[in-house]
């Protein structure tokens, strides 16, 4: 009996500020109306509502276990499985879970980009395509500043201390490690359009054996 196809899993990982969501987006909108998708690591973040809010404001979210792993792979499964998902929506100025989710139908491709999806053996065995987006720590730093006091709603003093406390050290200890699983690095992020380019007509070539 001829083998089912299953859909595309396109993993794209990097440090905070990297550029993976760019170079995903970039991906993404290449294929307007096409059967692809992105998965947001960052929408399985842990529920904090039992938390107050200086209690959240210190939570660790550059470890793995600030991560519901298991619904996001739940999730990924009912997807692979050409199931609808209804994907958790989260809120970084609250820094918890909001009460809304996306109904999500499945596709084709599917984009799953975060921080620490190459660290859980379980995500890496579903993936097809592994990408690690190679960014020098002090543009990162740079870029999470401007990002995270501009759409997070965070303080200098706070982006800093959470940079040198937290982020930094996941990084090393955490994210860092996960490039020697990668199938491609990309190195500075957002504007590589050659590398862009090459994910893109490996896609097209997806969708063309595909007949979509
Ligand atoms: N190549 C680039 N040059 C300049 N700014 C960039 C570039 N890539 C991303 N950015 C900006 O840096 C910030 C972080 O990028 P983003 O793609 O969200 O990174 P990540 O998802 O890895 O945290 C965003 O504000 C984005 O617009
Ligand atoms: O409530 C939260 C949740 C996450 N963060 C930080 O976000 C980044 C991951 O997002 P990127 O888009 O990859 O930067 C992670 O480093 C967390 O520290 C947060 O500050 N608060």
């Amino acid at each position: 009996m001829e083998k089912k196809t299953k859909p595309i899993v396109i993993g794209v990982t990097g440090g905070s500020g990297s550029g993976k969501t760019s170079v995903s987006q970039a991906i993404y909108n290449h294929f307007p109306g096409r059967s692809i998708m992105m998965l947001e690591q960052d929408s399985y973040y842990k529920n904090q509502d039992h938390l107050d809010f200086e209690e959240r404001l210190n939570t660790n979210y550059d470890h793995p276990f600030a991560f519901d792993t298991d619904l996001l792979i739940k999730h990924l499964f009912k997807l692979l499985n050409y199931e609808t998902i209804e994907k958790p929506v989260y809120d970084y100025t609250k820094h918890t879970r909001s009460n809304e989710v996306i109904v999500q139908e499945p596709k084709e491709v599917i984009i799953l980009e975060g921080i620490l999806i190459l660290e859980d053996p379980r995500l890496r065995e579903m993936m097809d395509i592994k990408v690690y987006v190679d960014t020098d720590d002090d543009i990162r730093i740079i870029r999470r500043i401007k990002r995270d006091i501009e759409e997070r709603a965070r303080t200098l003093d706070h982006v800093i201390e959470q940079y040198l406390g937290v982020v930094k050290p996941m990084h090393t200890q955490f994210i860092e490690p996960t490039k020697k699983y990668a199938d491609i690095i990309i190195p500075e992020g957002g504007r590589n359009q050659v590398a862009i380019d090459l994910m893109t007509t490996k896609i097209d070539t997806i969708f063309k054996k595909r007949s979509l």
